[in-house]
This record gives C-alpha cells, structure tokens and sequence, in this order.
C-alpha cells in the first residue's frame, strides 16, 4: 500500500462553535495578539435596506446602541467565549483590527467614526475619528467607513472609507490626517475607482496594503509608504464581488479572501486561498452542508486555522486542512 498525501484542501469543522455564540449580523473578525479570535457582531441591530437615508444618515438611533457584547473574544479550538466587551457603544459595527498593544480598532457604519477601544472590558473609547452620525468626505469625516488596518511598525492606520467615499485614508497613530488615496493613477486599473473599498489589510513582510475593492470584484495592492499601485488580483472565480481579504499571520504570502453574491455574474460564494506572488488559487472552500449567505470578514489564526463571518447567517465558520491520505492498492 502507498499513501498519497493530496495537497491541502480546507475542510469545515462542523463541531465548532461547541456552544452557539448567540450572535446577530457578523460583520468583523480579528485576530488578536493573544492569537484568540475575536468577533465583531450587531446583536439585535441590522442593516436592512432603511437603515439609512439617501444622505447617508442613519435612521434607527432611536434604537439607541447595541445592549448586547458586540466584541467577543473567543478561543479558536474550542469556540468558548473568553472575554465579552463593547456593550452600549455600537450601532451598526463593520470592521474590527487589533493591534499589537491588543486595542481594537473598528468602524461603524452608522456612527461613520473610526474608534480605539480598549480591550480590558472597560471599553474605553482611546480615540475616535470622524464626527458621530455625520457623513462626510474631508480629512475628519468618513460615510461608512468599513475596515481598518494598523502598520506595526510606523504606527499608522490606514481606513478603508466606505460605501459612500471612495478611497483610503492614511492617519498617525495618534489619528493626524496622513494622506489619501483613491481612484486615478498612471495605472488603467487605478483609473477605475473604488467601488466599496470593503476590506483592507496591511502585509508586513511587503509593506503593502491590499483593499477588497468589492463591487469591482478585484483585490488591489499599494505600497503603504505612499498608495503608489502595485497590483490587482481579479479572478473570473470571484464573480462580481469581493467582500474580504485577510492575509496569513505567517506571513508566508498567502492571501484568503470571500466573494459574494452578485446578480450580474452568478458563481459559488466561497473562501480563496490565493498565492500573492503568482496571483494563483491554491484552495476554494464552503461550509460542509449549509452555504454560505453574505460571508463577510475571513481571518486566519496562527495555527493555520481560517475562519468565515457570515453577516446573513448570524454565524462563524472554522475551516482547517486536514490532510487527506489516499490510499493507493499497488
Ligand atoms: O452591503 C450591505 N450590507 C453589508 O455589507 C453589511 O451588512 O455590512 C447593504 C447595502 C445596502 C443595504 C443594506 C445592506
């Protein structure tokens, strides 16, 4: 007998959480320097089509924020919930980071800020960006600002703004207006604006922060240092929209990614493992017997564990790789 190791395929593991987490919409997932994982949810809140106006103002405040934890952190072997924070500050969350001193750094959507929060369970508000329910499109004011990435190494945090603007907003650790970036460069690909910069991240080892440009249906990469274009990953297999990109802790050049569901070009909503440098899809996966709805942050954990929130499903997907061994009679 010979055995075969296939390469490697993630496979969903159906036994997690072990315990239902009890969560609303998942729009954020982070990996904190705890190597936990952490989950940015809405609780009872939702993003339904009146949500806002045509100005882009929030229409629900009189829901008041979300009472339930918006922030869980959560162990990623078991699913248990170890820490719960962020109650009555939220109302309509959407990315969540972490950085290296374990502060969370998230948006929201309908208070279109950026906010610093401290990860002691007394959710102190370290710094917040943007003026609360007010959209706008200079140096301090976002609309809908979705993600946020933070560069370990200079400090700076780069803002992924949002469904309303276009572009991505550079600032200091200590939230001076940096820079922006946005549609037209020499480059024909950047001449194309954003359309929902979704979800952005920064690779340490490149330098380099790549945006979920997501109705575009296309990841782009730029240099941190100065927005300057590096490239874009656009694969037929995307369909027409990317929702989230994450990439490996381990820095060994893998990016992971979610599609969504587009009306114009249908394909399967899956998880991408993508190899940077060759731009190639290395592995597609799904949920083993449901599918996914809206899935919307990916992250991946140290141990090679990625995992999926879906904002429809109310729910939290982890994957690994098993290998499979073969069999082969000789
Ligand atoms: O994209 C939308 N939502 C998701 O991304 C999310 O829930 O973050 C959305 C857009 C318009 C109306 C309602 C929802």
């Amino acid at each position: 007998l010979e055995t075969v190791d296939q390469d490697y395929h993630f496979e969903q593991v159906s036994a997690w959480p072990q315990s239902s987490l009890q969560l609303g919409q998942v729009s954020g997932l982070a990996l904190d320097s705890d190597s936990n994982l952490v989950i940015f949810h809405r609780g009872d809140h939702h993003w339904g089509a009146d949500s806002f106006n045509n100005q882009a103002r929030y229409q629900q405040r009189s829901l008041g924020p979300i009472q339930q934890s918006a922030i869980l952190v959560v162990d990623p072997s078991k699913g248990s919930i170890l820490k719960a924070s962020g109650r009555n500050m939220f109302f309509l969350p959407h990315g969540i980071t972490a950085d290296k001193e374990n502060n969370y750094w998230v948006t929201d959507v309908a208070l279109h800020q950026v906010l610093k929060v401290s990860s002691d369970g007394k959710d102190k508000t370290l710094m917040a960006l943007g003026e609360a329910f007010i959209p706008g499109s200079d140096n301090n004011h976002f609309c809908q600002p979705t993600d946020v990435a933070v560069d370990t190494e200079s400090g700076n945090i780069f803002v992924s703004d949002g469904y309303c603007n276009a572009r991505i907003i550079k600032f200091s650790a200590d939230g001076k207006y940096l820079s922006e970036w946005g549609a037209g460069s020499s480059d024909r690909r950047r001449r194309i604006p954003f359309h929902i910069p979704h979800s952005l991240v920064l690779l340490p080892d490149k330098k380099e922060i790549c945006v979920a440009d997501r109705e575009n249906g296309r990841i782009q990469c730029f240099i941190a240092e100065t927005g300057e274009f590096v490239k874009e990953i656009k694969k037929d297999e995307f369909g027409g929209e990317v929702f989230a990109i994450s990439y490996s802790p381990t820095g060994d050049g893998l990016i992971f990614a979610v599609n969504g569901e587009s009306l114009s070009r249908p394909v399967p909503i899956r998880g991408f493992v993508i190899d940077y440098s060759t731009k190639d899809i290395l592995d597609t996966f799904s949920p083993n017997k449901k599918e996914f709805k809206m899935p919307h942050d990916i992250a991946e954990t140290r141990d090679g564990s990625v995992f999926v929130g879906d904002a429809s499903s109310k729910s939290v997907y982890k994957f690994t790789t098993e290998s499979k061994f073969i069999f082969i009679k000789i």
